[in-house]
């Protein structure tokens, strides 16, 4: 038996939700370029999880069912007070209220077809709404209730914000939403799958993949861009601060993928998005410190930007604080994740690799009092 580090190529289940062939995206099929241009966020859900696009019965009562299910059980928005509020991070602060949400859903264990389909709405829903509310209770605001008549992207952001966004703000975040829904197995997507195919519940599937997007190389790795951004201050502090980096053997964030060889289709949407709302808001330094980053690490590693890179930039733009990035990358990619649930479900069979054992050879037993 011999490892391969990291799982590298290694194909490990089969899947009909995402796929990228020679560095094309699709969800479904539909190439990604296309979905960000022209889909809704709650489309995405849909075809995510019933593997076709909705017609317009269809994503009116989706849309119907994630607005009836946005509220939070009061009890998980009180629960924000119990923790150590101004120390955790808000992706922990999510991971503990989605795992804390589960105690109060009377179906968390009711594995039929129908109940994991009420439990996938119920998560979609309050997921967004965790992470508003709890932004706003760390800064001793009230949280904002959502509201029936808005979008998905227009709801994240008025909770959040507690006004309402303008057009091009929701342009912008729907489009982010688009691009992060799903991403064939990546590492969280990975770690939802391997946790439901010991058919343990949807609420511990999305608690663990959570946890494994919570980490800098995977989703944590847009709050670390904007670190990055943030340290270097100016686009002429871009070439020193990235040729340092690298001289200390140092990664640069949001740079380099698993699978990705000539570059991460979403990227340029995000590059495009960032240089507009940083015109915008006329702070277009952070475009431009993350094109000089682009261009000196690009010229000295032959690895593109991923999606992380240039989302850093487009949420900063819509005044979202740094540390709710990654959280906010949840709120999206739990629609593949629950997606890549139901489909595990399906066709469940238990996930159990090997390892290659490279401990001591067989030892005998001496008890405590005789080791020195
Ligand atoms: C949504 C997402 O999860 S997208 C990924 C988000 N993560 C990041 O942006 C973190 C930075 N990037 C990385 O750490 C990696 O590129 C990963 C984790 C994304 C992919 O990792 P792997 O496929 O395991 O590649 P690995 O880390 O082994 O790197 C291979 C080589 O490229 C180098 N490399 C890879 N990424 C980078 C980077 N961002 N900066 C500098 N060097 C890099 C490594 O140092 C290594 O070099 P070596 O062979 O000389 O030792
Ligand atoms: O696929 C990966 O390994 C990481 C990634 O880009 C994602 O999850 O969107």
């Amino acid at each position: 038996m011999t490892a391969t580090r990291g799982l590298e190529g290694i194909v490990a289940t089969t899947s009909s939700i995402s796929s990228i062939i020679d560095d094309t995206l699709t969800y479904v099929g539909y190439n990604i370029d296309d979905l960000a241009e022209k889909a809704s966020f709650e489309e995405i859900i849909y075809l995510l999880w019933h593997l076709e696009l909705p017609n317009s019965e269809q994503l009116q009562e989706l849309k119907q069912q994630l607005a009836d299910n946005m509220e939070l059980p009061q009890e998980i928005i009180d629960s924000f007070n119990t923790y150590p509020i101004n120390k955790v991070h808000p992706m922990a602060a999510l991971r503990t209220a989605v795992s804390a949400l589960g105690l109060y859903d009377e179906e968390a264990d009711v594995m039929d077809k129908e109940a994991n389909f009420r439990k996938a709405v119920r998560l979609q829903a309050k997921m967004p709404t965790i992470v508003a509310a709890f932004s706003r209770v760390r800064k001793g605001l009230t949280p904002i209730a959502p509201r029936k008549d808005l979008s998905f992207a227009e709801n994240f952001l008025y909770m959040l914000k507690g006004k309402e966004p303008e057009p091009i703000e929701v342009e912008a975040f729907n489009k982010a939403l688009v691009l992060h829904a799903d991403h064939e197995l990546n590492a969280s997507t990975f770690t939802a799958r391997v946790c439901v195919a010991t058919l343990s519940d949807m609420y511990s599937g999305v608690t663990a993949a959570i946890g494994a997007l919570k980490g800098p190389l995977h989703g944590g790795a847009n709050e670390q861009v904007m670190k990055m951004l943030t340290e270097i201050g100016s686009p002429e502090n871009a070439e020193k601060y990235v040729l340092d980096k690298l001289s200390k053997k140092e990664k640069i964030m949001g740079f380099g993928h698993r699978v990705y060889r000539k570059g991460d289709p979403r990227a340029k949407h995000l590059q495009e998005m960032s240089k507009k709302l940083t015109e915008i808001t006329g702070e277009p330094e952070w475009y431009e410190i993350s094109a000089k980053v682009h261009e000196v690490f690009t010229s000295q590693k032959p690895l593109p930007p991923n999606v992380d890179f240039y989302s850093a930039s487009v949420y900063h733009s819509l005044g979202i604080d740094h540390d709710l990035f990654t959280p906010i990358f949840a709120v999206s990619r739990v629609s593949g994740w629950i997606a890549h649930i139901l489909e595990q479900y399906e066709n469940n069979r238990l996930i159990r690799p090997r390892a290659e054992y490279t401990g001591p050879g067989l030892r005998k037993y001496v008890p405590v009092d005789e080791r020195n």
